[in-house]
């Protein structure tokens, strides 16, 4: 579909690009010691499409007659690799079963809406020619939210928005703009960014997803500490369903009853589908600064990281990684290639002759990351109260240098994951939220939860971790880890993953911060909200969709 971007079928982003380690030069030793994995040069580029067998459609033509009278036969999709495309996310499962051709049921069309009425109208002829839709937006879920049942008899129609991606007003007084459900990161930031707005959410999947997908899922971006997550910056929504739309303004606040607004975001396509929102928009930042501060130990690191949270200065983020994250992050650096990075080189072994002096663990240290924005005044008064938080927590200010490399690769590590399948070996995360109290408890029983798991399953295994999304009373935290396939890739990842998960709740964590629920999740929902309120939505999803026609299955089955 020429109209729309997709990212390749069987990985993530654009085919071309790739993580590379040549240029890289601690990455393979990390490896081996991390995961006891021998790095091999790349194999291939791409996957061949024509080694599949992709299911044929099963639509049958008087139903194809029908989505076209309403879209035209030119946004209707039948062809294989577009089928794959929408046919699931991007989550582990997903990547595996699609790179073995392992497809179960996959969706038999692709209808690419140019109007809400056109959605309308498809969402009415799913009632009444009893088909499933899901729609979708870019394709990124972690959760399997996208993934059809198996065992789905009916027509399955991917409802893709991409073609409705217009930023269609600013409101500049208010700070609200309104923009259509399909648009991509890039492209809307590309539409405000043109009149000197931004909306301020940058996920890691911030290039390939859509502003409706950050509303279905309730997705959190990397600057939420300012902006907020994706639930505080939607204010109205508008959501087609078979019967009619459901129109929310964008009221700054309202006491109507319980939030219509906080039901739908986070419905994963269930309640209908969203084809507009209304949204915080801000100025773009006059300055912006990226600091980096090395501390001895994480509880040093979390204290100073409460204590930012509750000071009142204004941080876009601020986060830090544990000692294994930080490790995995010098092992990433490039070898530098010109005199200046040499140089900068050098002042980085000297750091650590400080640092040692100073009677540090070096296997301890933890790097954080504080970014600031606003007038240079501002930028300068943010970083002076910061510093003298951190230095209390005995924490070294890096400065500038490091924060300026994290902000330009934060959207390359995607990529890591198809490159580390390609040997042979997983490289996945999970994330939860819990109170500042619980936040080292919750750390230490997800390490020792992943230990036990690796060991299991005969794995050297690697876990790291770091702690983002800071509220009044608690943070996030994102567990990223890895180890070797062996004979039973999917048995061996549930074990490895539902070991996390259970460890979240067990020590008084969510089961996910920001990537929702779909059927990877779904099984600890109960443990999440308490089997009372898996009733209570149970009993919401089938009294609004009373015939299971839209995205069924997911987040409660
Ligand atoms: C490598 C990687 C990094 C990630 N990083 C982050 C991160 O930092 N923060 C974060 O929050 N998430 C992250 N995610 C998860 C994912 O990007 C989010 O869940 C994102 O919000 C999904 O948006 P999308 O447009 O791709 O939606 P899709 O994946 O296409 O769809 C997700 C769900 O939303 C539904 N949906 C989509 N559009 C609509 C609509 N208009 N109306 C109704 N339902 C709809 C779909 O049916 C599906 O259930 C990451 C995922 C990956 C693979």
């Amino acid at each position: 579909m020429a109209h729309v971007k997709h990212m390749k079928w069987w990985g993530w982003g654009e085919e071309g690009v790739h993580f590379e380690y040549a240029n890289k030069p601690a990455f393979a030793p990390f490896v081996k010691h991390a995961l006891d994995v021998d790095l091999r040069p790349r194999q291939r580029d791409t996957i061949d499409f024509a080694t599949v067998n992709v299911p044929a459609s099963r639509a049958e033509n008087a139903l194809l007659e029908a989505l076209t009278a309403i879209t035209g036969a030119e946004y209707l999709a039948l062809d294989d690799e577009l089928r794959i495309v929408h046919w699931a996310g991007k989550s582990v499962t997903e990547l595996l079963l699609t790179r073995a051709g392992d497809f179960a049921r996959v969706p038999d069309v692709v209808v690419y809406p140019g109007t809400e009425d056109e959605v309308a109208q498809v969402l009415r002829l799913a009632v009444e020619r009893d088909f499933v839709v899901i729609p979708f937006g870019g394709g990124t879920s972690i959760s399997r939210s996208l993934q059809p049942d198996p065992r789905e008899e009916r027509t399955i129609v991917s409802l893709d928005l991409g073609r409705m991606n217009q930023v269609l007003s600013i409101d500049e007084t208010s700070g609200l703009a309104t923009i259509q459900a399909g648009v991509l990161g890039p492209d809307m930031e590309e539409q405000l960014n043109a009149r000197g707005w931004t909306l301020g959410h940058f996920p890691d999947s911030f290039t390939h997803s859509t502003l409706g997908g950050w509303a279905a899922t309730r997705s959190s971006g990397m600057q939420s500490d300012k902006y907020g997550d994706i639930a505080d910056i939607v204010r109205g929504l508008r959501v087609v369903r078979p019967g009619g739309t459901v129109v929310l303004r964008p009221l700054p606040s309202t006491s109507t009853g319980p939030s219509l607004r906080e039901m739908i975001i986070g419905s994963e396509g269930r309640l209908g589908v969203i084809t507009q929102l209304d949204v915080h928009v801000h100025r773009i930042a006059e300055h912006r600064e990226v600091i980096a501060y090395m501390f001895p130990t994480w509880q040093q690191a979390l204290v100073a990281m409460r204590e930012i949270a509750r000071s009142g200065v204004s941080t876009t983020f601020a986060r830090v990684s544990d000692a294994h994250e930080t490790a995995f992050s010098l092992s990433t650096q490039k070898a530098p290639a010109t005199l200046k990075k040499k140089v900068t080189a050098k002042g980085q072994d000297l750091l650590w002759e400080v640092m040692r002096r100073r009677g540090w663990d070096t296997d301890a240290m933890c790097i954080a990351y504080v970014c600031f924005e606003g007038s240079k005044a501002e930028v300068q008064g943010g970083k002076k109260a910061v510093a003298g938080i951190v230095k209390k927590q005995g924490a070294l200010v890096l400065g500038a240098g490091p924060g300026a490399l994290y902000d330009q690769k934060k959207f390359d590590t995607p990529y890591l994951r198809d490159f580390l399948l390609e040997q042979n070996t997983i490289g996945d995360v999970s994330e939860t939220a819990a109170p500042w109290s619980r936040l080292t408890t919750v750390h230490q029983a997800v390490y020792d939860a992943a230990q036990r798991a690796f060991e299991s399953q005969g794995k050297t295994g690697w876990i790291m971790s770091h702690m983002s999304h800071s509220y009044h009373a608690g943070a996030c935290l994102y567990f990223t880890f890895g180890y070797e396939i062996g004979e039973d890739p999917h048995g061996e990842y549930a074990a490895i993953k539902s070991a996390i998960q259970q460890a979240f709740i067990d020590a008084g964590g969510t089961l996910s911060h920001h990537h929702g629920v779909g059927l990877e999740h779904s099984p600890w929902m109960e443990q999440d909200v308490s089997p009372e309120g898996v009733q209570l939505m149970r009993s919401l999803f089938a009294a609004a969709d009373p015939g299971g026609h839209f995205n069924p299955g997911k987040i409660v089955g």
